[in-house]
């Protein structure tokens, strides 16, 4: 049976992939590990990982993702999302495990009424983004045979995200302003974690960056009103502009990203963002979380 090791097991990525382990019980023997056990920034701890689990697959769910703390905590962003990212590749060469790393559509600037490529040029605009784009170019400088999905604005009903935020602020405001000039398309981790499976079942591998998201683009206030929908929420949504709501972080104004590549290569049809949407926010509603 093939093994999967998945760093970063405990994240919002992880918890999804734990959710689909079980439809792949005969075909795959699964690791999650946690940072706890497995902290990536700990090139020891990475290879007594490899020397325990010995995986065919590797998924690195794990990455520094706080977008505004990250502007004071350069130093950590680097390590995790960039460094660290590149050892991991090169100890998957040498063990031939394939490495599925996951980075974002933060690695742009925004500056586009385009959906961005694959082969489009980055030009990360904050610290995150900046992070994650060095990871991506050590991890293919280190070993070309990786697999990198960008994907964008991620949500489920897992860890801290966009939606919970949301219905979490509906629950305590009357009144709400929602950045309106921000484009991008959410993403519903459980069709990202779907995905990343149906990447590794595939014969026919190839390699390099792809772009995986939910579609078409929305904007957050867009995005928030769809949440408030879905939920029944009496909330009142006010649509304002990025200089409203200042944060440390820059982010970009328009990250749409191009889904042509994934799905030729590897079959792979986006979701309308809407569907995946209400999937979760039903979830959400059920379980109370
Ligand atoms: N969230 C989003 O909106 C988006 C995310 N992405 C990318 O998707 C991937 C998954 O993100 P998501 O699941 O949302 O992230 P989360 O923040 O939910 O989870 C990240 C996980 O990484 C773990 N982690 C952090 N540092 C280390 C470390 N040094 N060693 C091992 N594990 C560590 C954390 O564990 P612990 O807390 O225990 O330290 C946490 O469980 C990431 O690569 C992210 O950059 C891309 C686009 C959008
Ligand atoms: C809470 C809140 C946020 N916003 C805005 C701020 C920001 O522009 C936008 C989204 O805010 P968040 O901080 O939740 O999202 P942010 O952390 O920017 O999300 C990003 O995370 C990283 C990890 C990624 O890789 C990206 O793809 C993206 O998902 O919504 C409001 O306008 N009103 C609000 O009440």
């Amino acid at each position: 049976m093939k093994k999967i090791l998945v760093i970063g097991g405990n994240g919002q990525l992880g918890h999804c992939l734990q959710k689909i382990a079980p439809k792949y019980h005969n075909l795959y023997d699964f690791n999650f590990t946690g940072s706890a056990v497995v902290d990536i920034t700990n090139y020891d701890q990475v290879d007594e990982a490899f020397a325990e689990y010995q995986p065919d697959f590797v998924i690195n769910a794990s990455a520094y993702t706080a977008v505004d703390l990250a502007e004071k905590e350069s130093d950590r962003a680097f390590a995790v999302n960039s460094d660290a990212v590149g050892n991991l590749a090169k100890v998957c060469k040498d063990n031939d495990a394939v490495l599925i790393h996951v980075s974002t559509d933060y690695v742009f600037d925004g500056e586009t009424n385009l959906n961005y490529s694959e082969d489009d040029f980055t030009n990360p605009i904050g610290v995150y983004g900046a992070s994650k784009r060095k990871g991506e170019e050590l991890a293919l400088d280190n070993n070309p045979e990786t697999v990198i999905l960008r994907t964008s604005w991620l949500y489920s009903e897992f860890n801290k995200n966009f939606v919970k935020t949301m219905l979490h602020l509906f629950d305590i405001k009357d009144e709400l302003g929602i950045v309106g000039d921000q484009h991008g398309q959410p993403t519903n981790a459980n069709d990202l974690a779907e995905a990343i499976m149906d990447i590794i079942e595939f014969q026919k591998k190839t390699f390099g960056i792809y772009h995986f998201s939910n579609y078409p683009e929305t904007t957050w206030f867009e995005f928030a009103s769809k949440i408030k929908e879905f939920s029944g929420s009496e909330v009142n949504l006010k649509s304002i502009t990025t200089e409203e709501f200042p944060t440390p972080a820059k982010r970009p104004k328009r990250s749409t990203m191009s889904l042509e590549k994934i799905e030729k290569d590897y079959n792979i049809e986006p979701k309308h963002w809407e569907n995946s949407l209400r999937d979760c926010v039903e979830i959400l509603k059920l379980t109370n979380a």
